[in-house]
């Protein structure tokens, strides 16, 4: 015989009073009809709701819904008879669909990397939030029973996620001791053990900077079936959660909601230090370096919201890493190279991951060709707050054979088209009273590469170093900085070409990193660039070349 379904949340326990209401109701013979009818809209409205969230949230994955089936069918009370749990555990404890995608949507929004799970169960809200995590994140979900680890491992080796999932069995207090003594610390912890300790989860948590500067705590059952605001409630667990939800409530450390989703989920936030600051009246020095500047700490100062940047030469190679850094960090990125198809899959690359960005075709040697692409980045957005001029051309000769028409070509896309740049993004950004410009140069500005001959290169890339100096230093007091970025050899699809290729051998014997440099490896850099974190930095040349220039 089946067992009657014990309310577990609000809405449960609602649906419960209302259908008994509505039966006492319909058994009497004076109750008006409009009153039946208000009693039965009530049921459906009350009833439907889970079933609904259940419907339109996103399906579980085939791991969830396997540990899902598993838990719910297996015979948790002949475990615990035969000894094998501690406590007798009721399979309602699962987290279940409809949590389960809350709490990975809300690793999502936080960008979470490191989760503390205290109360793990079968894992259902572990495997849940592991799947929300980036490939390097890492869940550690604290389980006193150690019968449901090895109830879980089977399902998380299943799931290309269970690998970020770290179960330490035992006292979660215990854990946590041992954690903080580690000095770990998480984006993100969800309670939901022992409620009536809870207080001393959350406490221990905060009182250890076990949570993350802007990390979240989320809490569950902390409606606990409506207990926690009902008059007549006796049960401990009752009243524990209304103790902790009050104190919390309290509490100047953090902010808090209590989302009625399932049976409550509080989501807390810690608040800045500063305010923590100033009721506690230590000697901490209150200033932009304890609190960042305008309150930014100093990722904050790296991104790059709202800002508007162009990229020339961003088809391929290093221009293409820095479209997408730049519009990673936050810019709308123009797309701007010679080559209308390469511009135009890059821009695509870039709005495929929720970038706005627009395709130039632009030829930089020709200035009529810059200045449109200036004017349809203005009109379009307005300003430009970020100029990356990066393009550029390099061709091989001995000195004593080099042509003009080398020389000039060269020299035409290098230093003459990135002057025509700056001048034309100069002219914008010194109306607009605020500008970054970013040129390439190359680390043959400092030093002769060998043995491959590139004299025209070296050259004009010397002088993009002494434009951008000049360029600097005449524009920085009215907003304008001007810098630059020397990446040594770098590995793109040119330095396998059949004349180059025997040169890479050599080239590593100079290099004290030990490899050629990764357009990744320039990424961080534009970004700094193009960020307030470098406002009082200007006509500098950046050289990233794992050291060749030292040798
Ligand atoms: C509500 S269930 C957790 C449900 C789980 N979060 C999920 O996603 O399905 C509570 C779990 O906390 C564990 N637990 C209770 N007291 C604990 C303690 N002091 N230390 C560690 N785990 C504890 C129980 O064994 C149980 O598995």
């Amino acid at each position: 015989m089946p067992t009657e379904k014990v309310p577990d949340t609000p809405v449960e326990v609602l649906v419960d009073v209302l259908t008994k209401a509505k039966e006492i109701a319909a058994a009497s013979s004076n109750v008006p009809e409009e009153l039946m009818s208000h009693l039965q809209k009530a049921v459906d409205i009350a009833s439907g709701l889970d079933d609904y969230l259940e419907k339109m949230t996103t399906q579980e994955s085939e791991p969830l819904a396997e540990l899902y089936e598993k838990t719910i069918s297996h015979d948790w009370d002949q475990v615990h008879k035969k000894g094998e749990t501690m406590f007798r555990l009721p399979k309602e404890c699962i987290t279940g669909h409809v949590e389960g995608q809350t709490l990975k949507m809300l690793i999502h929004m936080s960008q979470a990397k490191r989760v503390l799970e205290i109360g793990m169960f079968t894992g259902y809200g572990a495997l849940s939030m592991a799947e929300g995590l980036p490939v390097d994140g890492c869940l550690i979900a604290c389980e006193l029973e150690p019968y449901l680890k090895d109830f879980a491992q089977p399902i998380f080796a299943k799931s290309p996620h269970g690998k970020k999932i770290i179960v330490k069995t035992g006292s979660a207090m215990e854990t946590l001791k041992e954690l903080a003594a580690a000095g770990e610390q998480f984006d993100m912890v969800f309670i939901d053990a022992d409620k009536t300790n809870y207080i001393n989860y959350y406490n221990f948590i905060l009182d250890n900077n076990l949570l993350r500067l802007r990390g979240v705590i989320c809490v569950d059952n902390s409606l606990f079936k409506a207990k926690v605001y009902l008059k007549d409630t006796t049960d401990n667990n009752g009243l524990a959660l209304r103790q902790f939800n009050q104190f919390v409530s309290n509490d100047p450390r953090v902010e808090q909601i209590i989302i009625p989703l399932r049976d409550g989920i509080s989501v807390i936030r810690r608040v800045s230090l500063a305010s923590e600051c100033s009721l506690t009246q230590s000697k901490i020095t209150d200033d932009e370096v304890f609190r960042g500047v305008s309150g930014r700490p100093i990722l904050d100062r790296m991104r790059l919201d709202g800002k508007v940047a162009y990229v020339t030469g961003a088809g391929q190679g290093i221009g293409r890493a820095f479209a997408h850094a730049l519009g990673e960090a936050g810019a709308k990125v123009a797309v701007v190279d010679l080559d209308q198809d390469k511009a135009e899959v890059v821009a695509k690359e870039l709005f495929l991951k929720g970038i706005n960005a627009i395709p130039i075709t632009a030829d930089i040697s020709k200035s009529e060709d810059v200045q449109r692409m200036i004017d349809i980045i203005v009109s379009k957005w307005g300003a430009i707050h970020i100029a990356c001029n990066n393009a550029g051309i390099n061709m091989n000769s001995a000195s004593e054979d080099t042509s003009l028409e080398e020389w000039d070509q060269t020299f035409n896309v290098n230093l003459r088209g990135t002057f025509v740049c700056c001048q034309a993004a100069g002219r914008v950004m010194l109306k607009q009273g605020y500008g970054k410009i970013i040129n390439t140069a190359s680390m043959a500005s400092l030093i002769v590469p060998h043995p491959q001959k590139q004299l025209s290169y070296n050259t004009s890339k010397a002088g993009v170093v002494k434009l951008t100096q000049t360029l600097g230093t005449e524009w920085i007091d009215r907003g304008v900085h001007v810098n630059c970025i020397s990446p040594g050899i770098v590995d793109t699809p040119l330095i396998h070409s059949e004349s180059l290729r025997p040169l890479v051998q050599r080239w590593l014997s100079d290099i004290p990193a030990g490899r050629l440099a990764k357009v990744t490896d320039l990424q961080a850099a534009v970004v700094y660039l193009a960020s307030d974190a470098s406002d009082y930095m200007t006509g500098h040349n950046l050289v990233i070349e794992g050291g060749q220039s030292l040798w």
